[in-house]
């Protein structure tokens, strides 16, 4: 590999890596100087050497710089990667517990001309800046619970005062850490699993504009006993359209059965409209979770997992559930629901075995000789199952069960819904887990072949033993294998494919992936993806904690 470094601030580390003295910086390059603003003065600032940076709270609350260049960046590659993910875990008093509870960081890699600058930055939501102005969390994380919650009591009225709370949505986090997508008119969101999250961000400097804000009452704005206020972190946006669904939570009122909203917003427009309502088939009272879903060309596969919403922990903002929100009634079967986008009408529900599928990868439908469908085939991250991952991501299992293989085993499935009116739908591993070390999440497939029929896909997998996905793969879902890339103690977070502008193979561009390596210190990585081989890094002068999902935003032409 050739190794061709800019020569800028960023390969003059120890300068500006201590938030003590970065100000006086001067670029000799004339390139705009780094910026740096500690979250708050920490002992061991100047160093990179922590194994378990992935999991260390972000020490500054921005940075932006140039970066160093290590191997060859492909010329064509001009754009901006995008990378959200929790970054922030103990804010005054609070010291959370979960990976998912983290308050939202920004990473962002420009690419022009063979070379890179890049910025991080901390999300101005109300969860963080209330949280640091009152000196402890005061938002119900996912498995954060505000402590010295007044609402613990269980007599009437804090019941009511705790309904309002969900109603209204001010108890539960406004904090979007989850995923980061541009809308087709150019608008640039931040979002997790609450409606009220949604953030709407500059991409170049990764500055806070404001919440972005449903015009649609849907979320329980307007209308009282409209309880809305979750939606599904991975909307699907194309160039005309986003596309999300809704858990509705209205049965916790009402006598309906529990359901989801299938919503759909035009771009330029900030009011969903319902396309339809699924009901589901298990309960008793609450929607299996949904974090994801998939789309195909002419339908919304709606997933109902026997992980479903905790009607006791949403509404008691200091209750927790099984599974944190979440209760695990595998009794309660699981299903996947097929809606026609057109009609809104649902086309297909079938029950499947147990799934424990936190994202969906794609789907597709299958053809008779006329053109009509006669199934849906739908690929998952399956966690086998079983709802063990979630406890496997708690901030003490990902710091001290290092080099542990305590890791559970995940696979790619594959379901296969007959659109005939079967009862019952088809699930199998789509290749043999071992390939990928039993290791499957935080995936990504070429966006052309978003709803169609497709053969790669792109994820984070293992080599054992390991606590964490620990290599990044690409999978072959013809041939049914895998290959991989590794190196010792790295944690990567999703690998993001960016296609070539003219590509025409579904494999043409590259992969490109935000590492954490061994002794601490961060690199976002750039595959090719043909033959899944590193072409680049891009250094960070320190560490940044591994986030979770990417977006690429290509450079206008
Ligand atoms: C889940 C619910 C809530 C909040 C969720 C939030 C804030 C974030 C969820 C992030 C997820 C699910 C990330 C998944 C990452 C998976 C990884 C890294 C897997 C690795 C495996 O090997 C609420 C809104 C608090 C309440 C409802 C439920
Ligand atoms: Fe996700």
């Amino acid at each position: 590999m050739t190794a061709s470094y800019l020569p800028t601030l960023s390969s003059a580390p120890r300068s500006f890596l201590c938030p003590q003295r970065t100000s006086s910086l001067s670029s000799a390059t004339g390139r705009r100087n780094p910026v740096f603003h500690p979250v708050k003065p920490a002992a061991d600032c100047c160093s990179t050497k922590n194994p378990a940076s992935a999991w260390t709270s972000a020490r500054h609350e921005r940075w932006e710089g140039d970066l160093a260049v290590e191997g060859q960046l492909p010329a064509w590659l001009k754009g901006t990667y995008l990378r959200n993910g929790p970054g922030v875990w103990e804010v005054g008093s609070t010291a959370m517990e979960h990976l998912f509870d983290g308050y939202a960081t920004l990473v962002r890699v420009s690419f022009r001309d063979g070379r890179a600058t890049g910025a991080h930055r901390q999300v101005d939501s109300d969860a963080y800046t209330s949280a640091k102005s009152h000196g402890r969390a005061i938002h119900r994380e996912f498995a954060h619970c505000p402590t010295n919650n007044p609402n613990n009591n269980n007599n009437l009225l804090d019941r009511v005062i705790d309904l309002v709370g969900l109603v209204t949505g001010t108890s539960l986090t406004v904090n979007p850490n989850t995923a980061v997508a541009r809308l087709s008119d150019g608008r640039v969101v931040c979002l997790s699993e609450t409606t009220k999250s949604t953030t709407l961000i500059d991409p170049e400097t990764l500055g806070t504009i404001g919440k972005f804000t449903y015009t649609d009452g849907l979320s329980g704005k307007s209308r009282l006993l409209q309880l809305l206020p979750l939606q599904s972190a991975h909307p699907v946006v194309t160039e005309t359209e986003f596309m999300t669904v809704l858990p509705d939570l209205n049965s916790l009122v009402t006598r309906r059965r529990p359901g989801y909203l299938v919503v759909r917003m035009e771009a330029g427009s900030n009011e969903r409209k319902v396309v339809g309502r699924v009901e589901c088939r298990g309960g008793p009272t609450m929607p299996g979770w949904v974090h994801s879903f998939a789309v195909t060309e002419n339908f919304v596969v709606v997933p109902e997992m026997a992980l479903r919403y905790s009607a006791a922990s949403l509404v008691n903002n200091s209750e927790r559930a099984s599974f944190y929100a979440l209760d695990w009634i595998p009794e309660s079967g699981s299903y996947l629901h097929v809606m026609c986008k057109r009609t809104g009408n649902t086309v297909a529900s079938v029950e499947v075995p147990p799934f424990v599928v936190i994202h969906f990868i794609n789907a597709y439908e299958e053809k008779r000789h006329d053109g009509q469908p006669t199934a849906v085939v739908v690929d998952g991250c399956d966690h086998n199952g079983d709802p063990a991952i979630l406890d496997a991501l708690t901030l003490h299992s990902l710091r001290s069960l290092r080099g542990k293989d305590v890791l559970p085993d995940a696979r790619v499935a594959r379901f296969r819904i007959p659109l005939d009116g079967s009862p019952y739908g088809e699930l199998e591993s789509a290749l043999d887990p071992e390939e990928h070390g039993r290791a499957m999440d935080m995936c990504s497939i070429n966006p052309a072949y978003h709803g169609k029929k497709y053969r790669y896909a792109y994820a984070c997998g293992a080599r054992r033993p390991c606590n964490f996905p620990n290599t990044i793969a690409k999978i072959d879902l013809v041939d049914k294998t895998a290959k991989s890339w590794h190196e010792n103690g790295v944690v990567p977070s999703e690998p993001f494919f960016v296609a070539r502008p003219g590509a025409s193979d579904e494999d043409d561009g590259v992969v490109i992936c935000t590492v954490n390596s061994d002794g601490g210190g961060s690199y976002t990585l750039v595959l090719d993806a043909e033959k899944f081989q590193e072409i680049a890094r891009v250094r960070f002068p320190h560490s940044l904690p591994c986030g979770f999902h990417a977006f690429w935003i290509p450079d206008k032409m």
